[in-house]
């Protein structure tokens, strides 16, 4: 496929408010991919580069080189010239990205070049273009949407159903069923802002408890064991403890979905910092397993001996959890009859609380399971709200931080796929933190300033915040009172930040 046409399209799809329009256009150009151009169709269209990081900063990106007169690019040259640039390194590999830069430019025609300047930039980033891909790819194959969405769902890759369909068709979809061994996107969880809100949305429903750790899918098959966090890394080699209590237990085929979290010695739990450091290191885990070991704490049953649990509803999975797991590996939870049975769930809150967790998740029991998407039968209750958001960008420090990227622009996601910038933040860092930021940010750089680094919109970082405020500095017309930096969430990929629309949903209030 000429990179023109995918060009195009991607123009015509962000330009057009209109999802059926969306879609028949992208159904056509499904409909004209080879199979070799969809690997790399998808990603571009979402604005992801295959290869992930090329090393290329803005001001050798804009260099102006004189375009191409006529459209001779295919996506797979550009494809292959990209590849070729990632692997460049060492010494005069500037020179070298330079000159690369500047024949793949060379062979581009204006809109061509206008289409990799944005996504070498990182700036064509189409959010919420996923979904409307399953529709196109429907469109495009005869199969049904919900069985392209349920296939994209349990694969956790619109790549992949997306390969197998444009090639074998509808019969394709049959290889996409729940599988052992093959982890599925994870449920989350929209916010309340009280249980007793949560309990009226809900009805009837369980309240568990919310523990500040690393989610985890636990597979076992017989005596095999794999582990995946939430974005799907296999931490299997990480958590051998995790793996031997999956071998106790009494199923020998099942998929589980919890928490690890480490607890001290008197029971209390860790920090996520703690947690999540030991999860992260790879070196003598016998070592870190020894000193701060990490317990599954689980919730919920995606399979068991076979049978697809997903569509039941909660209150059988949880069954089926209960008769696999013993009490002390599952969360706490009390069960809830209605609205006139809030100050149970209350007292759960408070209780949970003292007990050292961040606070609860109350779960509709009827609800079936809805991997990778954030379903309404999940409400997270947190006395301290925090945001995730996107650094777009950091501003050098003065004083103690000279030398350091402190002061970061933060953004949500807006409703066209973009990114707002809700305001700034240096505060709540630590040393550590300003010194891992400084470095990573400058990786992410894609145009270097005396006083603004400006960054591929990658990185999703968790603030506090104690309010919203009217302000018309900002696009989205309202910015954080008070912002401060809790973490960053490198499980997180800024599709899962939050968005312009829930902020102002959960404050009513102010009006922008
Ligand atoms: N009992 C529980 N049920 C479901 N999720 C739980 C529970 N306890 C802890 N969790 C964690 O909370 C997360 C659900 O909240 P959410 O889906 O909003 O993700 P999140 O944004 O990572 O949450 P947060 O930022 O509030 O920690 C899950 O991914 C899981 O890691």
């Amino acid at each position: 496929m000429l990179l023109h046409r995918l060009a195009r399209v991607s123009q015509e799809v962000a330009a057009t408010s209109a999802r059926s329009r969306k879609t028949a256009l992208l159904a056509e150009l499904f409909r004209d991919a080879e199979a070799e151009d969809v690997p790399i169709v998808i990603p571009y269209l979402a604005g992801r580069l295959p290869q992930g990081r090329i090393g290329v900063g803005w001001k050798v990106l804009s260099r102006p080189v004189a375009p191409a007169s006529e459209p001779g690019l295919t996506v797979r040259d550009v494809d292959a010239r990209l590849a070729e640039l990632a692997k460049v390194s060492g010494p005069g590999s500037q020179a070298e990205r330079t000159r690369l830069v500047g024949e793949l430019m060379g062979a581009a025609t204006e809109d061509e070049q206008r289409f990799l300047l944005g996504l070498l930039a990182g700036e064509v980033r189409q959010g919420a273009l996923d979904a409307v891909a399953v529709e196109g790819l429907a469109q495009a194959t005869g199969a049904p949407s919900a069985d392209v969405r349920r296939a994209v769902m349990l694969a956790g890759s619109l790549q992949t159903v997306a390969e197998a369909l444009l090639a074998d068709g509808p019969a394709a979809l049959d290889r996409f069923r729940l599988t052992v061994g093959r982890p599925v996107l994870p449920m989350l969880a929209h916010s309340a802002s009280s249980v007793a809100e949560a309990v009226d949305k809900l009805g009837a429903c369980a309240v568990e408890e919310k523990l500040d750790g690393i989610r985890v899918q636990v597979h076992r098959d017989g005596g095999s064991v794999r582990l995946y966090t939430r974005t799907l890394d296999d931490i299997t080699d990480r958590l051998p403890e995790v793996t031997a209590a999956a071998l106790r237990l009494r199923s020998e085929r099942f998929i589980l979905d919890g928490e690890v979290i480490s607890f001290d010695e008197g029971g209390r739990p860790r920090s996520f910092q703690e947690t999540a450091g030991r999860v992260g290191s790879r070196t003598d885990v016998a070592t870190a397993a020894r000193a701060m070991p990490v317990s599954p704490v689980f919730f919920d049953a995606l399979s068991v001996d076979g049978h697809d649990l997903l569509d039941l509803p909660f209150a059988e999975r949880h069954a089926e959890l209960a008769r696999l797991v013993p009490e002390p590996m599952r969360v706490r939870r009390t069960l809830v009859s209605g609205p006139d049975d809030t100050p149970t769930a209350e007292e759960f809150l408070a209780e949970t609380l003292k007990r050292g967790h961040e606070g609860v998740v109350a779960k509709a029991l009827d609800a079936p399971y809805s991997a990778g998407r954030r379903g309404a039968s999940w409400l997270k209750v947190k006395p301290v709200h925090t945001l995730d958001l996107v650094v777009l960008a950091a501003e050098w420090g003065h004083g103690r931080r000279t030398g350091k990227l402190s002061n970061l622009h933060l953004g949500a996601r807006t409703a066209d796929g973009g990114l707002a910038m809700l305001g700034k933040t240096f505060k709540g860092m630590t040393d550590t933190m300003l010194t891992w930021q400084t470095e990573r940010l400058q990786q992410l750089a894609v145009e270097t300033g005396d006083h603004v680094v400006t960054v591929r919109p990658e990185l999703v970082v968790e603030i506090a915040y104690d309010g919203l405020q009217r302000s018309t500095r900002y696009p989205a017309g309202v910015t954080l009172r008070f912002a401060r930096v809790v973490r960053y969430r490198e499980d997180k990929r800024p599709e899962d930040a939050d968005t312009v629309e829930t902020l102002l949903a959960a404050h009513p209030e102010v009006k922008p």
